[in-house]
């Protein structure tokens, strides 16, 4: 078992720290509030833990994905105010991160008190890891608490590049998450399903490589299916497709047929020309062919009994990325019902991660009825693969102690 520093190991008392968290959560584009508050609430044990044992609490986050500029689609400003609301208290947001504006903030600040910063990706120095800015970051603050396990298979200037300047030490989120997947790791009961979807296929898609020497099954949906269903010859219509990533695809099928994992990809999906509510949508068989103009939205409904038979007798599942758009009620199903089908399962250690993941599954009541609701995705997955993550390489190690603050 990894061995960390935590927040507890240190002396908090009237110092500013830099506390990064994965405050990347979903926002209505609607209202612009935040949609799903698990990321945010899975961060308050350490935020108040800070601010009760006299510390000044510096909060940095990312929210999705800006090009390294400004752009108020981005900005974290909704998420202050739901803060706000959870933790009871004042959080006073800075409309920039190391700027004169951020620095005057900080230095006014008393015990107890909280800054939430804005969105930390508004700089493209942070994707790269810059140095320097790592250093001006770093700067602002005594000591750096890291609680972002969502960002942890990210090597960023305000998780991992700090920890050059700073003690970097783990936040309870953090500390519980390496414990909860670590368990998963070690010692995985067969037969083991891996469920798959979400968007981020490029970024995911890899993955598959390492967890085919692990796992039994693996289920594909959401857009990550329409990269296989081409890679075999498919028509997916104007389906979300990573052209780059086909040939990657066939491999992945092909070493999964040699090792003798089961890889299975729907039969039918639900497609629709526009992702809108009310949308004109139908079901068509993946054999019969997405027509131009329609893009695939959502498992079919033989998919989904496939896929449920698929899950019967599995003792461990992890499930990362949705089945479909499951943000709009029209293309939910899926996720739905393999959400229902894992909380249904008995003796199984079933995981869900992911931050639109777990959206889904608050959305449909189900949290407590899996065994872990991870608030990583992409990081969950690279921990199962067996892979060391950069953003807990550099949290101090335990016997890298003592003494400081
Ligand atoms: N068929 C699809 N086409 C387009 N987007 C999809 C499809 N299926 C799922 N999605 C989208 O994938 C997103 C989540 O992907 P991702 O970030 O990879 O998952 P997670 O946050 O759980 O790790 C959701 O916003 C969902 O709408
Ligand atoms: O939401 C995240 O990952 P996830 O969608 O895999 O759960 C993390 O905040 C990482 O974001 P990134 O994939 O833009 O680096
Ligand atoms: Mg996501």
């Amino acid at each position: 078992m990894l061995k960390k520093l935590t927040v507890k190991d240190v002396d908090l008392k009237d110092k500013k720290v830099l506390l990064r968290v994965d405050f990347n959560v979903p926002i209505d584009k609607e209202t612009g509030e935040v949609a799903d508050d698990t990321r945010i609430k899975a961060a308050l044990p350490t935020i108040k833990y800070v601010l009760e044992n006299g510390g000044k609490a510096i909060l940095v986050s990312h929210l999705g994905r800006p090009k390294g500029k400004k752009d108020p689609k981005y900005s974290l400003k909704p998420v202050a105010k739901r803060l706000e609301q959870l933790l009871g208290r004042t959080v006073s947001f800075v409309d920039d991160c190391i700027g004169e504006g951020a620095k005057k903030v900080i230095e006014a600040m008393k015990e107890g008190e909280v800054v939430l910063l804005e969105n930390v990706r508004f700089y493209p120095e942070e994707k790269k890891n810059d140095p320097e800015f790592a250093e001006k970051l770093a700067s602002l603050a005594d000591i750096h608490v890291n609680d972002a396990f969502g960002t942890a298979h990210r090597a960023h200037a305000s998780n991992v590049g700090v920890a050059q300047y700073l003690t970097s030490v783990a936040g309870f989120l953090m500390e519980k998450e390496i414990a909860m997947l670590g368990k998963a790791v070690a010692n995985p009961e067969h037969p083991y399903v891996v469920i798959l979807g979400g968007a981020k296929v490029s970024d995911k898609i890899g993955v598959i490589t390492n967890l085919l020497k692990k796992a039994d099954r693996i289920l594909i949906g959401g857009a990550m299916m329409f990269t296989f269903l081409k890679a075999l010859g498919k028509q997916v219509g104007d389906s979300l497709v990573e052209e780059d990533k086909l040939e990657l695809a066939k491999e992945i099928m092909e070493e999964a047929s040699k090792r003798g994992v089961e890889f299975v990809l729907p039969i039918d999906t639900v497609i629709a020309k526009e992702i809108e509510a009310g949308a004109e949508s139908k079901v068509v068989r993946i054999d019969d062919g997405i027509p131009e103009g329609w893009k695939g939205l959502d498992i079919g409904p033989e998919t989904i009994e496939l896929f449920k038979s698929k899950l019967k007798g599995a003792k461990t599942v992890v499930w990362n990325g949705p089945m479909g758009v499951f943000e709009i009620d029209d293309f939910a199903k899926g996720t739905e019902e393999i959400a229902k089908a894992l909380a249904e399962l008995e003796d199984a250690t079933t995981i869900v991660g992911g931050g639109d993941s777990a959206a889904a599954i608050n959305k449909f009541n189900l949290a407590d009825k899996v065994s872990h609701v991870s608030t990583g995705g992409g990081a969950s997955l690279e921990m199962l693969e067996g892979k060391e993550l950069p953003g807990i390489a550099s949290i101090a190690d335990a016997d890298e102690k003592k003494n400081d603050g």
